[in-house]
């Protein structure tokens, strides 16, 4: 991802947006963070003009005509407002974090759930961003909030104690603020490196992680010991930190030079300054009070200069982290929805694609190079083709995930892109060769495939039986409640041994199944690669079901294993991104095309004493 440039514009606008988005999500508490701030600002400088004040009075060098207890009852209050404040703040402040984290959060599943196809969530940059807003969308209103507060409060000490400063001599107070520009200029040049150096480490930092992951996932467990990878992405990940800490190191001591030399600049005024208040108050032309204010006065305004620099940094920053996340709640709709969609009938004649050509981007090559094809209603139909031929970017294409570059995909004759595409999935049901194994329980596994059976347990054990899985669920400790996972235990369920549970591959996929058929009378069922990871017998039985189950429906079936789909009214052999064979099994056998050559050599396969075709 490429470092976002910040312009003042935008930095403007991303300052109006996450600063209204703090106020929005938390009013009160940042309200009263501005009325605290303001204290914490007021607080010091109030200590030392009071102590100066009390000094004054006890060496018989004037003061206010108030008693010399009150002054100190006064010192004795602002003492504690200074001592309890900064933990009030605290508190305001994570509660503010949590209210806008709640915000940023339902924000950005919004902005996520108003995309109704894949384009953006499949391309790698929006992915990419969409990532750094989950981590950081909540620190950029949160980090230029409490950095805007800080320097409020900044701005007030700097204020008041030059105030007093100047009060006590100009020249001493002009010359801490002309010591102090350096400092500020030094700061603020610092902080744009630190910045840019921030945008440097975030490639080092995702491959960094990206290593770890493989390292210590359970994903990749597998192939990394039985391949011995440990020690090659391990070096890869050492290499990737080793680049972060060379980066953070130039500037660590590009920082600690100038830092030095700024303290001994400001070290060097504040010396001045105490030679010049001490002789002053021997001469007698400064009160002892007037050395304590002093004394106070300095490190007070070069403390605040040096805080203030400190939260413009923060502040840029912030901005910075906000880009990820303004970008992708801005993003514009990836498919074009109709201001009045027609409604979706049901299906009574089929599906056409007509002369469909598609490619996932301009940049990549066509999938679907004008594909004609139809699926009849009440039939089945069997997709087929090689690794890569388009079948499962059909399917997405049919699901509306996608729309077709050229030509057009009628649903009865209507243009699917005249539906609302949330209409339309209302009537398909699909089982996906990558299905999700959600760590839920057993029985949420499966309602997941149509919320309204939440809790519906004789519905979920029809589905169940249709998928062949129900006795393998009834016998699970906890049964349908059982989760299916071991990672996600909560309190109780920590210690018990019973309380999640592994599934094999061909378990997941008879669930994953079963909430296929919990929609089982849709208008179109798609079924990519449903019995992939069955055993035979255990795929004869499917399809077997399959057939009684949607007898005079639409199901589109795409398959590899040519015996799943022989049975079906019509098999359909995609090729080079166009329908090249139509016809049913025997027809395509009497072709003796790709399908018949396909059908022989997997056929060759069980039978050893069959020629295998050349
Ligand atoms: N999100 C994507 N972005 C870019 N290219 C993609 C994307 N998804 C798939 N492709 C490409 O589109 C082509 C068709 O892929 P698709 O998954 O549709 O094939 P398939 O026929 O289902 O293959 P298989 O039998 O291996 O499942 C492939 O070359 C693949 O690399």
């Amino acid at each position: 991802m490429t470092a976002p440039r910040l312009t003042a514009r935008r930095a403007a606008r991303h300052a109006r947006v996450a600063l209204g988005l703090t106020w929005r999500a938390a009013p009160v508490g940042t309200g009263v963070d501005l009325l605290l701030a303001v204290l914490a600002g007021a607080t010091p400088v109030a200590v030392a003009g009071l102590t100066k004040l009390v000094l004054d009075r006890l060496t018989g060098r004037g003061g206010p005509a108030v008693p010399v207890a009150a002054l100190g009852v006064g010192l004795a209050v602002a003492a504690a407002v200074a001592a309890v404040l900064p933990h009030l703040r605290r508190y305001v402040e994570d509660e503010r974090r949590r209210a806008v984290t709640r915000l940023v959060r339902r924000r950005l599943h919004e902005a996520v759930s108003r995309l109704v196809g894949l384009v953006r969530l499949e391309d790698p940059l929006f992915q990419d961003r969409l990532q750094a807003a989950q981590q950081t969308g909540h620190l950029g209103p949160t980090q230029l909030t409490g950095n805007t507060l800080g320097a409020v409060q900044s701005v007030i000490a700097i204020a008041g104690f030059l105030g007093v400063l100047l009060a006590l001599s100009p020249v001493i107070g002009l010359l801490v603020l002309v010591a102090a520009l350096p400092t500020l200029g030094m700061q603020l040049r610092l902080n744009r490196a630190r910045m840019a150096m921030v945008l440097r480490l975030e490639h080092f930092q995702r491959r960094d992680l990206f290593f770890a992951h493989l390292l210590t996932g359970v994903p990749a467990a597998k192939e990394v010991r039985l391949f011995g990878l440990g020690r090659f992405f391990g070096d890869r990940m050492l290499d990737e930190l080793h680049g972060m800490h060379r980066v953070e190191r130039g500037l660590d001591r590009r920082e600690m030079r100038a830092q030095a030399l700024l303290g001994l600049l400001g070290a060097g005024v504040a010396g001045v300054g105490v030679v010049w208040t001490v002789n002053a108050a021997a001469s007698g032309r400064l009160s002892l009070g007037d050395v304590a204010v002093y004394l106070a006065a300095v490190p007070g305004v070069q403390g605040a200069l040096g805080a203030l620099v400190g939260q413009v940094g923060a502040i840029h920053q912030a901005l910075l982290l906000f880009d990820h996340y303004d970008q992708v709640v801005r993003a514009e709709p990836d498919l074009p929805v109709p201001a009045a969609p027609r409604p979706v009938p049901p299906l009574r004649r089929g599906i056409e694609l007509r002369d469909v050509w598609f490619r996932y981007s301009p940049e990549h090559p066509w999938v679907l190079r004008g594909v004609d094809l139809w699926l009849p209603h009440g039939a089945t139909t069997a997709l087929v083709g090689l690794n890569g031929a388009g079948k499962s970017t059909l399917v997405k294409l049919l699901c509306r995930f996608y729309d077709p570059e050229r030509g057009a995909i009628l649903w009865d004759g209507v243009d699917l892109r005249e539906f609302d595409p949330q209409a339309l999935r209302e009537r398909l049901g699909a089982v996906f060769q990558d299905f999700v194994p959600y760590d839920l329980t057993a029985g949420e596994n499966i309602a997941v495939g149509d919320l309204s059976a939440l809790g519906d347990a004789d519905r979920l054990r029809q589905a169940a039986r249709h998928a062949g899985v129900d006795d393998t669920l009834t016998a699970l400790p906890r049964g349908y409640d059982t989760l299916l996972t071991r990672v996600f235990f909560d309190g109780p369920d920590r210690d018990d041994p019973q309380a999640g549970v592994v599934l094999s591959g061909g378990q997941w996929q008879r669930v994953a199944l079963a909430r296929g058929f919990l929609r089982a009378e849709v208008d179109l069922l798609v079924l990519d690669e449903p019995s992939s990871g069955l055993d035979a017998e255990a795929e004869h039985d499917l399809h077997t079901r399959l057939r009684r189950l949607r007898r005079g429906r639409t199901s589109l079936l795409i398959s590899h294993r040519l015996n799943a789909v022989r049975e079906a009214d019509l098999i359909v052999v995609l090729a080079d991104g166009r329908v090249t064979e139509r016809g049913d099994h025997q027809q395509l056998l009497a072709a003796a095309g790709d399908y018949a050559r396909l059908f022989t050599l997997q056929a060759h396969g069980y039978r050893e004493d069959t020629p295998a075709p050349v």
